[in-house]
């Protein structure tokens, strides 16, 4: 440890031109070596030690692409490349480690992997980032990039470019990262890289003969791509004679060591038993532990400019890792980096716990998984029909599913979800205003005239790109949607890009399904926020039996409020089971009932038909019928389905 420390402080004291002949290093005792030392890929001779590394042979670089484009292919090509994982034939995206990733095939987070190269007789370290395709994890795509300095555009040669494509694209530029263009999937017989090169050339001024054209499943090509970022992206800028500077851009929560920190090391270098200081809070804390992702937590003896690995110190509570903070060394105070703009929650959901007994549990999985994910915001929240639980906020509604999925397979926990909905605005006429994240909370219909001015809601400006013959079904889709059309324009002869001003809540309903079914696949769609806009907005309020429930009432256009009402009270008929007694189902909105349904009385006897006395079988369907109830909630007198505070979300045409 001590050695360590001295060899850590030793370090400082030499300029970058000093530093391999007085590398701290080679002062190290056999033992301590080997948790920096690293393998290259295999049959490489040596060993290389990360610290022997100048910021001058370190490249930091992601992959971004449109969702399914090969991006997590591509990464596992490049580690059998570089050696951090054998070349089976069975890496399937290796750098997907959540189950739900591996369940539905998609990147939710981005993660990190250093890895050696060696080019031109020199090794390199090359950082690599993989983020996540789909617009509601964006957040991650733009925290990574704030890491890196280069980034591989990866399109699919056969589907050319898509929405994701520009819209990561345009982040990577505003970030002023170096651009490396490829087109992946060249192997497939509708591959068409001319076209889709043609596309790059024309929707992002980048030269054809600069995009190299490789199959990540084939391997054809691959041995190319590290020398082009290594030529085409420039080294980390900082100085190792600086203090330590770091951004802390992901964090997560290690069962045996707590929570690790994902840092960009900007100036100076670290070691274990160094004191850091966060500039977010002021806590000092004492780094136990310094290494990299390769690509799990490799211990190394220090992290030093330009490297992107993690910290372990002893931070108690999950709360004080704040992802965009920055960290000095105790009594070096640096001036703060910028940060992250926080994550705006688009969509907002109520969370509760199945049985309220499992609250504190809940409460302590909450806080964990959003420690992995800092993009959720948290507020406690009451429900008169659910009890005690939360308000979630979430980018959209594939990342709240991603995180209620990730709740229950990750932490065991039993939950129910409410529909999600946008957050509206109430502008009060003594000139305040107050954002709604629950319809519960939104005015009263009888009295709100007398106080409130105007309601708000959110717009985006989606961008959609499709062929050109869905071009009239696009255009309907987006006008039944209250949409804008802003413009659209032609990407090559037969591909046209359309521009559209749309009310979020109809993207947080089914816009996407739609636009998939209406296009038959082949539309995509990327949107960004565009502020908000006064709007006539109804609450809808679901009465059982005459009592009202909270938890399902839902805020919308006065446009939607007939067919909605109508819908909801069909839907809620469709999932609710029958009970012992008549349950009426009403919508009202503006205190007029909109609609009404009965679901009809029944006795059930789920062991009616088990005749003669099977006793093992009859204890299976009751078993059954008790699994059935766990996910049940007892609202007065009815029990309802999870699927019921769902409902509300779905619409059909
Ligand atoms: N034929 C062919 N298929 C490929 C190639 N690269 C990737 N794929 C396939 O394309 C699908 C998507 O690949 P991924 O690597 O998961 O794509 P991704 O961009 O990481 O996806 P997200 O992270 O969810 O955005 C998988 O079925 C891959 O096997 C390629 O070069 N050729």
């Amino acid at each position: 440890m001590l050695q360590t420390r001295l060899a850590c402080a030793a370090w400082r004291w030499h300029t970058s031109a000093q530093w391999t002949r007085h590398c701290p290093a080679m002062a190290l005792s056999s033992s301590s070596r080997r948790s920096y030392v690293i393998r290259p890929a295999e049959g490489k001779r040596g060993e290389v030690d990360i610290s022997m590394i100048p910021p001058e042979r370190i490249r930091n670089f992601s992959i971004i692409a449109h969702i399914d484009h090969g991006k997590s292919t591509l990464a596992d090509r490049l580690l059998e490349l570089t050696g951090v994982i054998s070349k089976t034939g069975k890496n399937k995206q290796v750098l997907d480690k959540l189950k739900v990733e591996r369940e539905r095939g998609i990147t939710v987070k981005a993660q990190s992997v250093s890895m050696f190269y060696e080019y031109k007789g020199q090794q390199y370290l090359m950082n690599l980032i993989d983020t996540p395709g789909h617009v509601d994890f964006s957040y991650e795509v733009s925290r990574s990039l704030a890491a890196c300095q280069g980034t591989i555009l990866l399109v699919d040669a056969a589907q050319g470019i898509q929405a994701q494509t520009v819209a990561n694209f345009y982040l990577a530029f505003g970030e002023g990262l170096s651009v490396i263009p490829m087109l992946n999937k060249v192997d497939l017989p509708t591959a068409e890289p001319e076209r889709a090169a043609k596309q790059i050339e024309s929707a992002f001024e980048i030269e054809a003969d600069r995009i190299l054209k490789i199959s990540a499943k084939t391997g054809l090509g691959i041995e190319q791509v590290l020398p082009a970022v290594i030529e085409q992206t420039p080294p980390p800028p900082g100085s190792a004679e600086k203090p330590f500077k770091a951004l802390l851009f992901d964090t997560w929560y290690d069962t045996y060591v707590g929570v690790v920190c994902l840092m960009a090391v900007k100036d100076g270098s670290i070691c274990r038993g160094d004191r850091i200081v966060s500039s977010h809070s002021g806590t000092k804390y004492e780094v136990m532990e310094v290494g990299v992702m390769h690509p799990e937590q490799t211990p190394t003896t220090l992290l030093r400019v330009g490297q992107v690995g993690y910290i372990v110190c002893n931070m108690k509570s999950i709360a004080e890792a704040h992802v965009g903070d920055t960290f000095y060394r105790d009594r070096f105070p640096v001036e703060a980096l910028p940060g992250f703009v926080p994550a705006k929650s688009m969509v907002f959901a109520g969370v509760f716990p199945i049985d309220a007994g499992e609250f504190d549990r809940l409460n302590e999985s909450i806080q964990k998984l959003t420690l992995n994910d800092s993009s959720v915001s948290v507020h406690k929240e009451t429900s008169a029909a659910l009890g005690q639980g939360w308000r979630l906020g979430f980018l959209g509604t594939l990342h709240m599913d991603v995180f209620r999925q990730r709740l229950e397979e990750e932490y065991d926990t039993n939950i129910l979800i409410t529909s999600p909905t946008v957050p509206y605005q109430i502008k009060y006429r003594d000139g305040t205003s107050k954002f709604i994240r629950t319809p519960a909370d939104f005015p009263d219909a009888n009295t709100m005239n007398d106080y409130v001015e105007s309601t708000m809601e959110p717009f985006v400006i989606s961008t959609l790109i499709f062929p050109e013959k869905y071009l009239g079904s696009m255009l309907e889709l987006c006008t039944t949607h209250r949409g804008e059309l802003q413009n659209h324009t032609f990407i090559d002869e037969s591909r046209v890009m359309l521009k559209c001003r749309l009310p979020m809540a109809e993207i947080v309903t089914d816009f996407f399904d739609k636009l998939k079914s209406k296009s038959q696949g082949f539309a995509s769609f990327d949107y960004e926020e565009a502020g908000y806009d006064a709007s006539d907005l109804v609450k809808m309020e679901v009465l059982l039996n005459g009592e009202a429930v909270d938890a399902l009432a839902a805020v919308m256009h006065k446009s939607s409020v007939i067919v909605a009402g109508r819908e909801i009270a069909s839907r809620l008929k469709d999932v609710i089971r029958r009970q012992l007694f008549d349950i009426i189902i009403q919508t009202t909105a503006n205190g007029k009932i909109v609609a009404r349904e009965t679901v009809k009385q029944l006795r059930k006897n789920v062991t009616a038909k088990c005749y003669g006395g099977d006793i093992t079988r009859k204890m299976k369907l009751l078993n059954k019928q008790k699994e059935g109830k766990k996910r049940m909630k007892r609202i007065g007198k009815v029990d309802l389905p999870h699927e019921a505070f769902l409902t509300i979300v779905k619409r059909s045409e």
